[in-house]
Formats: structure tokens, C-alpha cells, sequence
């Protein structure tokens, strides 16, 4: 298989070593592309391999035809559509452990700067200008560093800073008191962060909800003579608002390395004195540049060849025990939600996926990814995938419930899939049988034990003498040779099932003929 790779960002050549060593990779390093030049050629492309600075908008995506995967070599994926790719299928992996050191490293020599006031020295220096009373700075030592976002960086950082013997108070939506006390930092709501701090740093996401979090409103409630870092995102800081509190006073200094709009030659923040800046240099380390590039190049590398990704964006990630314990049944439920697809009338409602046994103990989301997958792709064709199937069920209004149970059956684990429409209920359950594979076990209410691949017929009937004896005549005129053959019944004389393994697909004529056969409530062909 040839693989088509766009590399559109400058990434460390060493790093993507994954990419050029694999069989079948074309590379192409272009960094100098407009929007409209990207969206000219990304309908080439597999992969696309980014930083911070292409923007993959949803324009660029709906002509991405034959894109699968966008690795983002770093942390911050706000550069990339999501929902855009999600809707497509296209999955985003990123690096987000490859440059926490040199993004803490690069924050506390920020933090640093600000307080010795060292480029404008240098700067003032440069100018000819032997000034030792312009640039009096304060200690870090004993003052407060308020971290706000305390994920890996902000974590990293309060380490460094506790280094310099600062105090240290933070806030994270998932930190608790017991967790900060364990790492030795105050805790804090947001308010009470910025309102004790002397130095204030932030190390969130640029998300809707971060989107000014520190704006007017929370710059009034600061210390007089707050020093603001910010080495994460721009957009999180007002910058009109940064503007006017530097000018009040009320704001001591600012040290940015992320703004609201990059690139730039200009801008209003750089003519004050009291504002220090990078052009968004905190991953810009020879170290971190090689570790995201490399682990962005495994990602997109085993994501085209086997499916597999360690650090997905937009897909719930397991660990890896779990993976183990559940990847086996991937194959089984795209078959039973497939299964189902052909079973079922009229557009699905409701999909209900029940793990029983030893399953019901692991985070099963992947394999209900699968279920609706199998549902889904016999409808909509091969673009469903684990990225969209979600996305789709929701578009299309089907609700996906996930049950889970300790009581198997008999079975280690058993999975049941119910598929719901306007006309009822069909369900399917599924094991794996040690050695020998996925097995359906029971179709509606029948026990049933059917290989889950191939064409398969199921037939509805009454339980009368001469019934099988029909379908197995009618079969052979139509040249279908019946492979296996299972009955099941409710009682002598009711409503009873036959499943048929065969070798070729019934067509609508055959199915219409079986139909019509005495005895024959309905026949439907399975192919998986
Ligand atoms: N300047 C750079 O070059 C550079 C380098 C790396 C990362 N970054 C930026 O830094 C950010 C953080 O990186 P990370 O690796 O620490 O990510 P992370 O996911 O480990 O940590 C982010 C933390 O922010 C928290 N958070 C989310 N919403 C919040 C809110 N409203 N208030 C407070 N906390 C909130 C999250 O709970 C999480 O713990 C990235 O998103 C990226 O944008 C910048
Ligand atoms: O989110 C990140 O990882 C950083 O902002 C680094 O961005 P960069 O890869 O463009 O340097």
C-alpha cells in the first residue's frame, strides 16, 4: 500500500525518521503554503503532519477526500477543525507529552525575565546605554505563583517555581485539595488563585470556556503590581483588557509567548515597557522539536498500517491493558451491529449494547464504536469509521445506550446488541469461544451458534413437518449450496428460526420465492 504525507509545518527532520522508514511513504515537505494552496493539493494526501501555525480549517478539510489523519507534532490542537474531521472520519493524534519540559522550562525563564527585567536590560544595553536604575527588579523568592490550569505543564512549572522557593496556589477543574496537598501546592478556585498571587501563570487549553478567562473583570481583582505569564494560549488573556491594566498600574509586567493573533510584526502590547515576548518559542527546543515529531510519526505510521494510535484526539484513548482485554472482540460487535443492519427494517432508533461477564469490568466504549460502525456501514458505505460512527448515530438521531452487567449466561463474556426501530425490537449476542473465534449464540430469543461470517440466512417460520424440506428444495433450484443448518423453536408447533450458512448471496428474487413457501413467515440474508 503507498501512503501519500504532507508535512506542512517545519518539524525536526530527525524526528520523522517513523515516516521515512516505512514501506510505501511518500513525503512531501512543503512549508510555505497558503490556505488556498493547501486546499488546492490536500486531496493527495493520507496524512497531513502540522504544528501550530497551518490552520486546518473545515474548508481545508472538505477537500481533504482521501485524508485519514492529521497528527499535530505538539500539544494544542485549537489550529485544527475537530468537529470538521470528526464529521469526516478523519482522526487527529497529537504529542502532548513531547514538550511539557521545554514549555515549563521555557515559563520559569519567562517568570525570570520578568522579574529582573533582563530583555529590557539587555535591549537598553544594546542601545549603548549603561542604566542600573531603570531595571530594578523584584525576588521570586517567597512570593506567590498562582498556576492556573495545573495539567502536565502547569505541574512542571509548579515544581521549577517551588525550586525558587515561591509559594505556590493553583486551580484545575480536576484538582482536588488532597491531590494538591500531595503536590505540595496551595489549592484555590480561580478567584482565589488570581487574588493571592504576585505572579500569575497560565497553562490551559484554549477552549471556549478559557476563551478572556482572565479579561477586565479578573484583572480588577488581582494584587496592585500582578506579573502576568502567559506560555500557553493566546485568546486566554484579553489582550485589550492586559492593555489597560499595564497602563492603570495595576498590572506590573507581562511576559507572553502565545497571542491572539500570530503571526505578527506589530502590536499594540510590545510598545510597553512592562511587556516582555516570544514569538511562541515555548516547544522551540531542539529536544522537544525531535521527541513530538517522532511520536507523532509512530502514531501517523501505525495508524495507516494497523489502526492503531496511542495519543488520539477526537477518540476516547484506553490503556493499554484494556486494550488488550477488549481488542479481541472488536471484529465481533462491527459484525453483530452489522448483523443487525440486515436484520431490521426501517431506520434504526435506538442501539442498545449490553457487556456481560468478564467485559462488563472495562471501559468498553471502543467496542461500541465497533457495534455502531457495523450498523451504520452497510447504510452509509466504507466513510464510517471509529472516528464518525458516533457523530453519525447522533446526526441521525440514534440513541446509543451502553448496559453492562455481571451475570453472563454461561458465557466468560457476551455481548448483545439491540437494535430498536419504529417497527421493534431485533437483537443479536455474541461471544468469543476460546480458540475458535467469534460465535453468535442467539438471534431474538433462539440459542443459535453461527460462525459470524460469510452469507447467512435467516428464516422465520412455523414449526410444521415439511418446512425445512421446502427452503433446502428451493435453495438447491436456485443453485445455493447450504453450508450449515441450525433450527430453534419456542414450542412444538410455534414460531421457530432457521439459520442457514450458505455459499453465495440470496438474491431479492430467491428471498421473494422463499417468502412465499408455506409455513414461511420471512427470510433475510446476511452478508458479513
Ligand atoms: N507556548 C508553547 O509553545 C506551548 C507548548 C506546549 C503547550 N502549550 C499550551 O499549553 C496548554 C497546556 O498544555 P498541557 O500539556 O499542560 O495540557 P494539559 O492537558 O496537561 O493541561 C491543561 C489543563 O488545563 C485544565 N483546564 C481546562 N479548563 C480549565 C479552566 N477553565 N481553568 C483552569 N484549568 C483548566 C485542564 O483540566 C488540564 O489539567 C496546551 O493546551 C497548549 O495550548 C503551549
Ligand atoms: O501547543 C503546543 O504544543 C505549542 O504551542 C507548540 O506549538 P508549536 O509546535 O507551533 O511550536
Amino acid at each position: 500500500m503507498a501512503y501519500n504525507i504532507l508535512i506542512s509545518d517545519p518539524l525536526s527532520e530527525d524526528g520523522i525518521f517513523p515516516l521515512r522508514e516505512a514501506d510505501g511513504f511518500k513525503i512531501v515537505v512543503d512549508t510555505d503554503l497558503t490556505p488556498d494552496q493547501l486546499a488546492e493539493k490536500i486531496g493527495e494526501f493520507d496524512a497531513l503532519l502540522v504544528r501550530s501555525q497551518t490552520q486546518v480549517t473545515r474548508e481545508i478539510i472538505e477537500k481533504a477526500t482521501n485524508l485519514k489523519i492529521i497528527g499535530r507534532a505538539g500539544v494544542g490542537v485549537d489550529n485544527i477543525d475537530l468537529p470538521a474531521a470528526t464529521e469526516r472520519g478523519i482522526i487527529v493524534v497529537n504529542a502532548p507529552d513531547g514538550n511539557t519540559n521545554s514549555a515549563a522550562e521555557h515559563t520559569i525563564a519567562m517568570l525570570m525575565s520578568l522579574a529582573r527585567k533582563i530583555p529590557q536590560a539587555f535591549h537598553s544595553l544594546k542601545n549603548k546605554k549603561w542604566d542600573r536604575k531603570t531595571y530594578i527588579g523584584v525576588e521570586v523568592k517567597n512570593k506567590t505563583l498562582g498556576v492556573v490550569g495545573f495539567g502536565r505543564i502547569g505541574q512542571e512549572v509548579a515544581v521549577r517555581a517551588k525550586g525558587q522557593r515561591m509559594n505556590v496556589i493553583a486551580y484545575d477543574p480536576f484538582l482536588t485539595p488532597e491531590k494538591a496537598e500531595k503536590l505540595g501546592v496551595q489549592f484555590g478556585t480561580v478567584e482565589d488563585v488570581i487574588k493571592a498571587a504576585d505572579f500569575i501563570t497560565i497553562h490551559t487549553p484554549l477552549l471556549k470556556e478559557t476563551r478572556h478567562l482572565i479579561n477586565k473583570d479578573a484583572f480588577a481583582k488581582m494584587k496592585d503590581g500582578v506579573q502576568i505569564i502567559n506560555c500557553a494560549r493566546g485568546g486566554i488573556i484579553d489582550e485589550e483588557a492586559l492593555y489597560d491594566a499595564i497602563l492603570s498600574g495595576k498590572v506590573a509586567g507581562a511576559a507572553l509567548d502565545v497571542f491572539e493573533e500570530e503571526p505578527f510584526v506589530e502590536h499594540k502590547l510590545l510598545t510597553l515597557p512592562q511587556v516582555i515576548a516570544t514569538p511562541h518559542l515555548g516547544a522551540s527546543t531542539v529536544e522537544a522539536q525531535e521527541i513530538v515529531a517522532i511520536d507523532v510519526s509512530y502514531d501517523v505510521v501505525s495508524f495507516l498500517t494497523e489502526g492503531i494510535v496511542k495519543n488520539p484526539v477526537n477518540l476516547s484513548s484506553v490503556p493499554k491493558d484494556v486494550l488488550a482485554k477488549i481488542e479481541p472482540y472488536f471484529n465481533l460487535t462491527e459484525q453483530l451491529g452489522s448483523f443487525l443492519s440486515d436484520l431490521t427494517e426501517g431506520p434504526p432508533e435506538e442501539i442498545n449494547i449490553t457487556y456481560a461477564g468478564e467485559l462488563a469490568n472495562f471501559d468498553a466504549r471502543p467496542l461500541s464504536r465497533n457495534a455502531v460502525k457495523g450498523l451504520l456501514k452497510s447504510k452509509l458505505g466504507e466513510s464510517v469509521n471509529d472516528v464518525n460512527a458516533k457523530f453519525l448515530a447522533d446526526r441521525l438521531g440514534i440513541t446509543v445506550n451502553e448496559l453492562k452487567t455481571p451475570k453472563s449466561k454461561g458465557f466468560t463474556s457476551l455481548i448483545t446488541v439491540e437494535v430498536k426501530t419504529a417497527t421493534g425490537s431485533r437483537k443479536v449476542s455474541g461471544t468469543l469461544l476460546n480458540g475458535l473465534g467469534g460465535r453468535i449464540v442467539r438471534v431474538d430469543d433462539f440459542i443459535v451458534d453461527v460462525v459470524p461470517a460469510g452469507y447467512l440466512l435467516f428464516i422465520r417460520h412455523k414449526d410444521q413437518p415439511g418446512a425445512i424440506g421446502r427452503v433446502g428444495m428451493l435453495l438447491a433450484e436456485e443453485g445455493i449450496n447450504i453450508a450449515t443448518m441450525q433450527v430453534g423453536r419456542s414450542e412444538v408447533g410455534g414460531d421457530a428460526i432457521m439459520m442457514l450458512t450458505i455459499d453465495k448471496h440470496v438474491e431479492v428474487k430467491g428471498i421473494e420465492k422463499l417468502k412465499a413457501l408455506a409455513d414461511i413467515y420471512d427470510a433475510t440474508p446476511i452478508d458479513l
